[in-house]
């Protein structure tokens, strides 16, 4: 199953398209009137559909409102496992806030499991990056809000969160700088405490 197409129910993921839960006829007015403020005419071929489909894009796009994040960390496993746990390159697409275009790049997420040796699933990590992402956002934080939620519901000793990302509103308009990447980290805990798991951390990250 799609998991953007679907919704969280008590832990489960459900059919229910995400369409029915945002205002599709309103999303649609707005973009027929946006399109006749630019000097378009909504009315000709190539656009008439358009309003629709954007409306059914933004559903998609935002879907991570409708999502509540712990329930995607539901799953975990005893495994004793006390050493630190890294997936990297964990692909981001969101948009952003301010201008409603897209950033997108990479995140990486560590943690170092807590005392009951506590793990997650590794596609957890990524399903959290997907919720947090499918929002208006702002990167920094989007980076805080995962490592945020992974020492809530995990308690793990420690999380250090890293994304890499290029934000279109600075590539495609206003100052123009396509390329430029935009570091941002989040570090909880035995990271954040000690010098050392964060640099034996921030090493294996930067590693390529
Ligand atoms: N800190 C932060 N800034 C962001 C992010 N995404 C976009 N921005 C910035 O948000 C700022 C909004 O600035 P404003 O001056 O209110 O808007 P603007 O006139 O469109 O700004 P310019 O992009 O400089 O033309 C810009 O500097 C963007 O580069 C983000 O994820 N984090
Ligand atoms: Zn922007």
């Amino acid at each position: 199953m799609d998991y953007l197409a679907a919704r969280l129910v008590d832990g489960k993921l459900t059919g229910r398209p995400v369409e029915e839960s945002v205002d599709l006829a309103r999303i649609e007015k707005a973009v027929r009137e946006i399109l006749i403020a630019v000097g378009e005419d909504p009315d000709r071929d190539g656009l008439m559909r358009t309003p629709a489909r954007v409306a059914r894009a933004y559903a998609e796009l935002f879907a991570g409102l409708r999502v509540d994040p712990g329930q995607v960390l539901t799953t975990a496993f005893e495994a004793n496992h006390e050493e630190m746990v890294l997936v990297r390159d964990i692909e981001v697409m969101s948009l952003c806030e301010h201008h409603l275009l897209p950033f997108r790049g990479v995140a990486h997420i560590g943690y170092i499991p807590g005392d009951d040796g506590r793990i997650t699933g590794l596609s957890k990590l990524a399903r959290l990056v997907e919720v947090y992402a499918r929002r208006p956002q702002v990167q920094e934080r989007l980076t805080s809000q995962i490592a945020d939620l992974l020492m809530e519901r995990l308690q793990p000793h420690g999380v250090i969160a890293v994304l890499e990302c290029e934000h279109m509103c600075m590539a495609m308009r206003g100052i123009q700088k396509a390329g430029a990447k935009t570091i941002t980290s989040a570090v909880r805990g035995l990271f954040k405490r000690d010098a050392k798991s964060r640099a034996e951390a921030m090493t294996l990250i930067m590693a390529s």
